[in-house]
C-alpha cells in the first residue's frame, strides 16, 4: 500500500481543490491510500514551538508516516492560500526537523478561471523545492473548476485523461522514490 498525505489548501465545505484532489485519488492506480490532512491549525507562532499544538503534531505525524504528499491550492491574489503556508511553516518546525524533507511530492491546483491556479503553484513551487520534497515535475495541472467539473460538480469527462495521467504519474513518481532510498 502506497499512503499519500493530501494537503488542501482550502477549507471551504464545497472547495474545488477538495474535489479535485478526490478526483485525483478515484483515478489513482489501485494500491494508493489518500489521507487528508487537517489544515484547520492555529496560526503559526514561533513562541509554540516548543510545546507543539496537538493538531501541528498530527499534521507532521501524518506527513512523516506517508510515502508520498499531494499539496493542492487554491490560488488568493496571485499565490497560494495562506491556509496551506500556515501548514508547510508548522509542518517546517522545528528547525532541523522539517517533516517535508526528502518526501516525495506533487502539486495541482485549481480556481475559478481559466489560469488554473497557475501562480499560486509557480509561488508553492518555489516554497517545496527550498523545502527539499522530491517534487514531481511533469505533468503540471492548471485546473478550471468552471470547465472542468460539470453542472453536478463531478468532473467533466474532458477532465477525466489529464487527471489520471496526474494521479499515476504521481503514484509512480513516489514509488519509484521511495524504492529508489
Ligand atoms: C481572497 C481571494 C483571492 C483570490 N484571488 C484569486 C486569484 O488571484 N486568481 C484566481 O484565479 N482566483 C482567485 N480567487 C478565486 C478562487 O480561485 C476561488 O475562490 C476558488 O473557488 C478557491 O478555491 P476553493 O474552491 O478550493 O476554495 C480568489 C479568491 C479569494 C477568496
Amino acid at each position: 500500500m502506497t499512503t499519500i498525505a493530501v494537503l488542501v489548501g482550502s477549507l471551504r465545505k464545497d472547495s474545488y481543490n477538495l474535489r479535485l484532489a478526490k478526483s485525483v485519488e478515484r483515478l489513482a492506480p489501485e494500491g494508493a491510500e489518500f489521507v487528508y490532512a487537517n489544515l484547520n491549525l492555529p496560526l503559526f507562532n514561533q513562541d509554540l514551538e516548543a510545546d507543539f499544538p496537538p493538531e501541528a503534531t498530527a499534521l507532521k505525524q501524518l506527513v512523516e508516516g506517508a510515502d508520498g504528499v499531494l499539496f493542492v491550492t487554491p490560488e488568493y491574489n496571485r499565490s497560494f492560500s495562506g491556509v496551506l503556508k500556515n501548514a508547510i511553516d508548522w509542518g517546517s518546525r522545528p528547525w532541523g526537523q522539517s517533516s517535508f524533507a526528502g518526501k516525495p511530492a506533487a502539486l495541482i491546483g485549481a480556481s475559478g478561471g481559466a489560469l488554473g491556479a497557475t501562480q499560486a503553484q509557480a509561488a508553492l513551487r518555489n516554497v517545496l523545492v527550498f523545502l527539499d520534497t522530491k517534487l514531481m515535475g511533469q505533468p503540471e495541472v492548471y485546473f478550471n473548476a468552471l470547465t472542468g467539473f460539470d453542472e453536478n460538480g463531478e468532473l467533466a469527462s474532458s477532465a477525466e485523461g489529464f487527471i489520471k495521467a496526474f494521479a499515476e504519474a504521481f503514484v509512480k513518481h513516489v514509488e519509484s522514490s521511495s524504492a529508489a532510498k
